[in-house]
Formats: structure tokens, C-alpha cells, sequence
């Protein structure tokens, strides 16, 4: 099938590629020169593990192209997804004009049927804008389908290619055909492609992460609670996890859910649902939660410097707002470092792929370490952000001979305490009890 995606960012670029994987020949459009230019060169512009070998194999197999015109791109598709972002406006909701500007441009575009697919993360009722767009221009038949997209960053290739379920929203049988014609490489272990209307897919998206941030709040004030009453949240962890109506997934504490997604998701569901003139409680209180466990870590650190920071170095371990990956959108070592440096301390970091990211944000604010090890180089305590595995088995003689202090801040929990203990160290982390040197 010949298909077009709007949008090459970190959803668009993995889209694209994974539909020219199995076999489709796929165009993608960018507004943005630079990127086309180097994707169409073969050079990849984010780092997604087990990405660019497909991405290198179709755009030498001529299955994969980019352009910057969105007419040259979608002439001959059948099927055109939008991977457009939808950033929080200042009020909080998704802003939908990037969505709503392509789909102004194909109404003037279309001269044959086209599925045009929203892949991008959209309140509920926005097929029917997008709908309304396109038709505002256009006598050309076209059917507008909602498919949220669920992968997530650092194991996208694995997501989508073995998704744990594919969600359509559309009423037309004819788009449903389609939809389930290009997705049917993806689904043959049997894991299914739901059919519903396009407000219910939209729903679901937000329903999905905003269930998932929920489960993050919930296990961060359980780790809160585990220090003042002397658990163990590592061990309630397990105890609960192994429910299977509870699952084992998404409940590690730490400093508190970031990226691209999950933050800006929560928002623009309790936007939406202000709207309607419905207080969703419980997604409030998990904003709140998330708010301040980014920086749970700063009152343990500021005590151990009995209260005062200023003048003192801190290494930071981990930018990226997770592992696997390289964006650093909301990313909670971005606000730690923020507040260590309102305090008067400064900074070295490293981090394994996030590094050019965050020089472009901060620039010479803070000093960046070509190695882990270097980055403890006159440091008065290490603060772990990120979860990298190089980070999980470290040389602990080397990170004790180049710190100033034996002290380190683990916003990830990577380490036992009684390891920390016969190491020397004094060790705090999220939900258990501190190791006091
Ligand atoms: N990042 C994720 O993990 C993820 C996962 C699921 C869903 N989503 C949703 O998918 C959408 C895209 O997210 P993303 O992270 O890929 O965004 P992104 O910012 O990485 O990429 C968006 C791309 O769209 C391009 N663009 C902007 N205006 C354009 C236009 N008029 N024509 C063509 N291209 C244009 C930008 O240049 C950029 O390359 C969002 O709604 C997001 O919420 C993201
Ligand atoms: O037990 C956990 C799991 C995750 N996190 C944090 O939660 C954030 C989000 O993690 P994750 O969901 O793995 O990454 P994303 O790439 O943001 O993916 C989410 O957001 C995407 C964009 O909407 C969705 O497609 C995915 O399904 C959804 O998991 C990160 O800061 C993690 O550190 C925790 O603190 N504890």
C-alpha cells in the first residue's frame, strides 16, 4: 500500500519506518528542512534503539522517502496519518492547530479517495474538526479515522511491530478494511485490532496514560509513606505487584513521571474534562504528586549539607527522562538541576545519549563529562536522575575515590542498602531506608 505520514518526529519517524518493514512504500513529510534533509541522506535524527537498521534497509530498498511537500507526498496514497504534535496550550488543553493546519492544506490537496489516519494524541471530538477541515475545501470522498498510537520511547520498534493492541476509531467499513488491511502484519500472534468510534479511540489514548501516571502517583506516595512508617517500598512493591489485578508493571517509585507524553496527557484530560464541567479529582491529585516528587530528592540533599548547598559541586547521573532514549522533554533531572542551581551549587553531567539535547538547552549553565566517571571529579555528592543500565553495576571504588563526600542520591532506587552499607556510603533513595554514613 502506498502511504503518506505528516510528521517525522519521534512517533512519525517509527510509523513510517515500520509500515516500509513490512512493506508498504511510504512518504514522509516534514515542515522542517533540515530534518528532510538528513533523513533523506540516510543520517537518523533520534536515538531509538534498533531503529536505524530498518530505517537504513527501506530507504535503500526504496521503500522509505521524505519530502518537505506535503502535495508531492500524499499524491499517490491511500492512506495519510497525521503524527503532528500536540503541544499543551497555555490554558492546559492539547493544541490542535498543527492538526487542524494539515488538515486545512489536503482539503485544498485531495483529487482521489484517502484515508487520513490521526495518529497524534488528540482530545475527544477532534476527527470531527479534522473532518470538517478537510471537507470545508474539498468535494473529493475521504474518511477521517482515529488511531492513537501507544508506543513508547526507547522500545518504539518493539511496540509497534508487536503492539499489545491496535485501536481504530471509524464508522466507515470502508476505512476499516483498509486500516485493517495495513495493520494485519502487526496483529498475527493474535493480540487485537479494536474497532470503535473515533470519540471512544480518542478517549482511550488519554484514558490509557492517564491510568498509567495514576498507578506512578499512587506507588510515589506509598514510597512517601513507606520512609515515615519504616517499610520498604521495594518490598510493597513486589507484594502487591504479584496481584495479578494489580500487574507488576509501572509501579516503580522515584522522582516522578516525565517525557513527552504523560505530563501534557494528564493536563489536557482534566482540561477536557473542565470543559464539560467535570473536577476529575483524582488526575488533579496526580499532577500535584508528580509536581513535587521531581524534586523529593533536594530536602535529603540539602540536610546531608545541614541545610545549605550553595558553593557546592553535585555529579548528575542521567538526563533523558528515561532510559533508551534521547529526549529530555520534561525530563526530572532538567528540573533537579534547576533547583540545584537556584541554590547556588553547580553541576556536571552525563548522560549516555542525552547530552547534545540538554547543551542545547542549557548551554554552559552546567559542565558536561565525557564518561561517568569524570563527571565525579570534584563533586560533593552524585545524583542518580535516570535509570541507564551502565549506571545499575558501577565501579563503586572509582566513584568513591573521585567523590568529595561518599554520598549518593538515588532518584531511581538502583541499589541494595546493604551493599551501600558495607561500601561506606551514605545512600538515600526513594521509599526506603536511608543508609547514614
Ligand atoms: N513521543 C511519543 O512517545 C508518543 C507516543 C504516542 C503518541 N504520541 C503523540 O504523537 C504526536 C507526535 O508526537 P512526537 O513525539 O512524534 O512529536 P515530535 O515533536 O517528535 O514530532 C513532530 C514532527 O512534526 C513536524 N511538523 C510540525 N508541523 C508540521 C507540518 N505542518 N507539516 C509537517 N510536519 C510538521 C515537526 O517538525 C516534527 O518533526 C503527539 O500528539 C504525541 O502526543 C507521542
Ligand atoms: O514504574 C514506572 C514506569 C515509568 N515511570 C516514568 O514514567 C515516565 C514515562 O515512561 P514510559 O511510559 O515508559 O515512557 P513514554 O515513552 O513516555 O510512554 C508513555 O507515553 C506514550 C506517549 O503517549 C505512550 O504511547 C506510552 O504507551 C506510554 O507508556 C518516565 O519518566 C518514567 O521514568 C516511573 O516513574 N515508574
Amino acid at each position: 500500500m502506498k502511504i503518506t505520514v505528516v510528521g517525522t518526529g519521534y512517533v512519525g519517524l517509527v510509523t513510517g519506518t515500520c509500515f516500509a518493514e513490512t512493506g508498504n512504500e511510504v512518504t514522509c513529510v516534514d515542515i522542517d528542512a533540515n530534518k528532510v534533509k538528513k533523513l533523506s541522506s540516510g543520517q537518523i535524527t533520534i536515538y531509538e534503539p534498533g531503529l536505524e537498521k530498518l530505517f537504513e534497509r527501506n530507504l535503500k530498498e526504496e521503500r522509505l522517502f521524505f519530502t518537505t511537500s506535503l502535495e508531492d507526498g500524499i499524491r499517490d496514497a491511500e492512506v495519510i496519518f497525521l503524527a503532528l504534535p500536540t503541544p499543551p496550550g497555555a490554558d492546559g488543553s492539547a493544541d490542535l492547530s498543527f492538526v487542524l493546519n494539515v488538515a486545512d492544506q489536503l482539503g485544498k490537496l485531495l483529487t482521489s479517495y484517502k484515508v487520513i489516519v490521526d495518529k497524534s494524541t488528540v482530545p475527544v471530538g477532534t476527527a470531527e474538526k479534522v473532518q470538517a477541515a478537510i471537507a470545508k475545501n474539498c468535494s473529493t470522498p475521504f474518511d477521517v479515522v482515529s488511531n492513537p498510537e501507544f508506543l513508547r520511547e526507547g522500545v518504539a520498534v518493539d511496540d509497534f511491530m508487536k503492539p499489545d493492541r491496535v485501536v481504530i476509531g471509524t464508522n466507515s467499513e470502508r476505512a476499516r478494511k483498509i486500516m485493517g488491511e495495513l495493520y494485519g502484519p502487526f496483529v498475527r500472534q493474535g493480540n487485537p485490532v479494536i474497532f470503535m468510534d473515533e470519540k471512544s479511540a480518542e478517549l482511550t489514548k488519554y484514558a490509557a496514560n492517564s491510568f498509567l501516571a495514576t498507578k506512578i502517583s499512587f506507588m510515589n506516595e506509598i514510597a512517601v509513606l513507606c520512609e515515615k512508617l519504616g517499610a520498604d517500598v521495594d518490598m510493597v512493591r513486589r507484594g502487591i505487584g504479584s496481584d495479578d489485578r494489580i500487574g507488576k508493571r509501572f509501579l516503580f517509585p522515584g522522582i516522578g513521571y516525565g517525557g513527552s507524553c504523560f505530563p501534557k496527557d494528564v493536563q489536557a484530560l482534566v482540561k477536557s474534562s473542565e470543559d464539560v464541567q467535570y473536577d476529575f479529582k483524582i488526575l488533579n491529585a496526580v499532577m500535584d504528586v508528580n509536581e513535587k516528587q521531581k524534586l523529593f530528592l533536594l530536602p535529603k540533599i540539602k540536610a546531608y549539607f545541614k541545610g545549605d548547598i550553595r558553593g557546592k559541586h553535585f555529579a548528575l547521573w542521567g538526563l533523558a527522562f528515561k532510559p533508551n532514549t534521547d529526549d529530555i522533554r520534561e525530563a526530572p533531572a532538567l528540573y533537579i538541576i534547576d533547583a540545584l542551581l537556584a541554590a547556588g551549587a553547580t553541576v556536571t553531567v552525563f548522560d549516555p545519549e542525552a547530552m547534545e539535547n540538554v547543551k542545547q538547552l542549557l548551554g554552559d549553565k552546567i559542565n558536561y563529562a565525557e564518561h561517568q566517571y569524570t563527571c565525579l571529579e570534584n563533586a560533593d555528592a552524585l545524583i542518580i536522575a535516570t535509570e541507564w543500565s551502565v549506571f545499575r553495576t558501577p565501579d563503586f571504588h572509582k566513584i568513591s575515590a573521585a567523590l568529595k563526600n561518599n554520598a549518593i542520591f538515588d532518584g531511581r532506587n538502583l541499589f541494595e542498602g546493604s551493599r551501600m552499607r558495607e561500601l561506606g556510603y551514605h545512600y538515600e533513595s526513594v521509599g526506603r531506608t536511608a543508609v547514614i554514613s
